[in-house]
């Protein structure tokens, strides 16, 4: 499985601290962020695609972080559009499996190498010509920026969509492989005009509106891929009329105010009956959180 070497995560790193500074004990990206106590409860419908444990009948004990992908903790919420919902499932054996996922449905770039050279090129503070020249090399960046800049200012955690963007296959008990894209759908999807009025007042009012909305839910649905559909391009969607399942639905409780922030929401930690494909932003994110992990564990 292609990976990245542990050079090129440094030299992220590197770029990401020179663009948003250092911030001693936090993520490299999505810096800000509150944890909740969760309860995911499948409803059968992924069993005929997927031995995986927590996609039964069973409910499952679950962590979630909302969070601004900046890597700037202070970041006032209103002024980056990407935010990021992550869940660590709890498994009857004792393990953790993790979908981590934004609010945008596909990535900038196929490659990590190709991100990788945006963030660099990002630290050097560059000029219109070489954005330009950047764009003309990464046509597949298209999609991403299109959708960034057409979204409107975010105004809760709790009524947004989520995707975790890569493709997974699912395996069954024959050993038949079906390629998924999944998505979270909000329980609420109201209170627009208050949230709205909410936005424009509180650098921080992301964290505080959402502890006022609790208890909020989201359902868990998959879409089939078909043949000749891309799973392992993060920046290529799939057609709108393929067949989606629900599968579970995620209820989220209470706030967790001392949480283990030692968590590390890597995607590509999958159980039993869920595999990776070779999608080769997925993989490198293994290796480039883990490089995070290692900063913020140092610099604390
Ligand atoms: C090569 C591309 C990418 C780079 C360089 C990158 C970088 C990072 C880093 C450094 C972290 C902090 C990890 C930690 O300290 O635990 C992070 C977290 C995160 N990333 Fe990425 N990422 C990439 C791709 C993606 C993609 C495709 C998604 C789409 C779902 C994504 C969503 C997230 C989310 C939601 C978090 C927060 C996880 C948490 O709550 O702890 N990232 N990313």
């Amino acid at each position: 499985m292609r990976k990245i070497s542990d050079e090129l995560a440094e030299t992220a790193m590197d770029s990401i601290e020179r663009i948003a500074g250092k911030h001693p004990g936090c993520r490299r990206a999505h810096a800000k962020g509150s944890y909740y106590e969760a309860v995911f409860t499948p409803n059968g419908q992924a069993a005929l695609y997927t031995t995986a444990a927590h996609l039964q009948q069973e409910p499952v004990k679950a962590v979630v972080r909302f969070s601004d992908s900046s890597p700037n903790p202070n970041m006032i919420d209103g002024l980056s559009p990407v935010k990021g919902m992550s869940v660590q499932f709890h498994l009857p054996d004792g393990s953790t499996t993790y979908l981590t996922s934004v609010t945008v449905p596909v990535f900038l770039t196929k490659t990590p190498e190709a991100f990788i050279e945006m963030i660099r090129l990002a630290a050097d503070k560059p000029g219109p010509r070489d954005l330009v020249k950047m764009f003309l090399k990464y046509p597949e960046s298209k999609a991403a920026f299109r959708i960034i800049k057409h979204t409107k200012p975010f105004i809760s955690y709790s009524t947004s969509r989520y995707y975790p963007i890569h493709a997974f296959y699912f395996v069954n008990e024959k050993g038949e492989k079906q390629p998924v894209k999944y998505e979270w759908t909000p329980d609420d999807t109201f209170q627009l005009k208050a949230k709205q009025e909410a936005a424009m007042h509180a650098a921080d009012y992301l964290e505080a509106e959402l502890d006022e909305q609790l208890p909020i839910g989201f359902d868990l649905t998959i879409t089939l891929g078909e043949e000749g559909d891309a799973v392992d391009d993060s920046t290529a969607s799939w057609p709108p009329e393929r067949k989606t399942i629900s599968i579970g639905h995620l209820d989220i409780g209470a706030k967790i105010q001392q949480p283990n922030d030692h968590i590390v929401f890597d995607p590509t930690i999958v159980p039993e009956g869920i595999e990776c494909p070779n999608d080769p932003v997925l993989h490198a994110r293994h290796d480039l959180y883990a490089a995070s992990f290692k900063r913020r564990s140092q610099d604390m």
